[in-house]
């Protein structure tokens, strides 16, 4: 990436005041506009750390001891992984309306930005409801949408769909799609949904024992296979099938890589035919 990042993290060194090892170990990551980067690692591994270390939250909220150093322009969102922990407001108009709280917006601005945020994240309508009483994806479309009221350039999210059933993982993961696409913002993720992050990042970390072991743009990162697998990262279904296929001589190795996504792998394997049939003739 070139350009100024929005966020840097500088040599930075985090050890929890009540434990006996250090959470993060010289941290060195830029964070640049309009890039969507995906974290990934092992349980304990510094997940959530390292997001509340990017949010400031750490050192700020927490005892412990940091060096290092932190730079940032632009103002930041994060959503956490029970987003009903977050909930205040009895309404989700309400629950909008805390985020915009300090702001210093009017009144109708406030609604109106209210109303704006609802539609980005598909929940036109919902104003009235309670937060409480929503599905799970709903509730974690109302915590992004609180997120996004005050127009952050950094959207933070740490592990979005791990309390998710399938259909609500999707429609976070396809809301964070829509947002890439429409919103000049930055989005950092952790997860363990490395089928959806293959499909949806540009550049994915491996965290292990606190420190960053890989920061690749997508593509490459999951062709680090054994590296992956050593630290217990679910490798992509489509990427396993690929490699089965490689090895058993089904199709050749693509110079650009492994696929990310099925149809991807679907055309690769119509290609190796026609230049099969090709070679026969
Ligand atoms: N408030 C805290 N006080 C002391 N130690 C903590 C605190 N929060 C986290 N830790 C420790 O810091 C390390 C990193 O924890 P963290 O929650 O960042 O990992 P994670 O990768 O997000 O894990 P998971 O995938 O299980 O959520 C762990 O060893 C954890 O026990």
């Amino acid at each position: 990436m070139t350009g100024q990042p929005l966020l840097r993290l500088e040599n930075v060194r985090w050890q929890y005041e009540d434990s006996a090892k250090h959470a993060l170990s010289d941290i060195n990551l830029s964070l640049y506009p309009g890039e969507v980067v995906g974290i990934v690692g092992p349980s304990a591994a510094g997940k959530t750390t390292l997001l509340l270390a990017l949010a400031g939250l750490v050192p700020r909220n927490y005892s412990g001891q940091f060096s290092g150093e932190r730079r940032v322009t632009g103002e930041l969102g994060i959503v956490f992984q029970d987003p009903e922990t977050q909930f205040i407001g009895l309404t989700v108009e309400e629950e909008i309306a805390f985020s915009l709280e300090n702001s210093g917006q009017a009144d109708e601005e406030i609604e109106q930005r209210i109303g704006e945020v609802l539609k980005l994240v598909g929940l036109e309508g919902f104003a009235l409801r309670s937060p409480f009483e929503l599905s799970g994806g709903e509730k974690q479309r109302v915590a992004i949408a609180s997120a996004l009221a005050h127009q952050p350039r950094i959207l933070l999210l740490d592990e979005p769909t791990s309390e998710l059933d399938p259909k609500g993982a999707r429609e976070v993961f396809q809301l964070l799609s829509q947002l890439k696409r429409e919103q000049e913002i930055t989005i950092v993720v952790s997860s363990h949904a490395t089928e959806e992050l293959a499909q949806f990042c540009d550049r994915i970390l491996l965290l292990a024992d606190g420190r960053i072991e890989l920061d690749l743009p997508v593509r490459p990162f999951f062709g680090k296979v054994e590296e992956l697998e050593k630290h217990g990262i679910l490798v992509p279904d489509v990427i396993q099938v690929y490699l089965q296929m490689c090895r058993t001589g089904v199709i050749t190795a693509n110079k650009y890589g492994v696929p990310l996504h099925v149809d991807e792998l679907a055309e690769w394997y119509r290609e190796a035919r026609i230049s099969g049939r090709r070679d026969e003739t």
